[in-house]
């Protein structure tokens, strides 16, 4: 009996699952820009960053800056709308969002990318996902969160002040409207000794 409750205890902590998507709640950005945040959607998500952080074929790149390769500093991994996703949650994951937001968004999310922070000396500069359609089109990025919280900052192009949302454990974040071409983003680099944490970007077709 003892045993049988403590099984079953272990079990529900480590279950990787995913709550309703009611809880969603939106802020208005300006310039037609808007971010809905759902704190603690994926239940397990600590196991989630353990199978990730294990499983994906995590690529190191490097980039040219001015005339010097640099290391990208995150490592990577990208899955097309046909490639398998690395964990069945995540195809759930993406079908949920595609339910959720496809009066609004006329399409489904379709593509993956992932991004690996190892310690707070991993970041991604300022930008907006803007190589693609999100250069002239709305469209939204949901972005999926496990491992340790770390700060997704937020800006508005045309100047004024910035904002962070803490993202980690579990945490859904979705940038909509304008976002990726009257705002930009940021994962700064930090100090404080924080965790690793991986994020999940889902984007339509031709959004990058
Ligand atoms: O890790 C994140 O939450 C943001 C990643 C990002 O902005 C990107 O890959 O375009
Ligand atoms: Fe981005």
């Amino acid at each position: 009996m003892t045993a049988h409750l403590q099984g079953s205890l272990f079990d529900q902590a480590d279950e990787v699952r995913l709550g309703p998507l009611t809880g969603l709640a939106r802020t208005t950005l300006g310039d037609g820009a808007w971010i809905d945040l759902l704190p603690a959607w994926l239940h397990g998500a600590d196991a989630l960053f353990e199978d990730l952080a294990r499983t994906v074929p995590w690529r190191a790149e490097r980039r040219t800056m001015y005339d010097h390769e640099v290391a990208v500093p995150r490592l990577l991994a990208h899955y097309g709308a046909r490639d398998p996703l690395p964990h069945p949650v995540l195809d759930e994951a993406r079908a949920a969002l595609s339910a959720h937001y496809a009066a609004e968004l006329g399409e489904p999310f379709t593509t993956a990318g992932l991004c690996f922070y190892r310690d707070g000396r991993d970041s991604v500069a300022w930008h907006g996902d803007r190589t693609g359609r999100g250069a002239h089109h709305d469209t939204m990025v949901a972005i999926l969160s496990v491992g340790e919280p770390r700060d997704l900052a937020l800006r508005p192009r045309r100047g004024g002040p910035s904002r962070r949302v803490p993202l980690g454990h579990g945490d859904l974040i979705v940038m909509g409207g304008s976002c990726q071409r009257t705002w930009e983003h940021a994962v700064p680099k930090t100090t404080k000794g924080v965790g690793p944490r991986i994020s999940v970007q889902f984007r339509p077709h031709g959004v990058r």
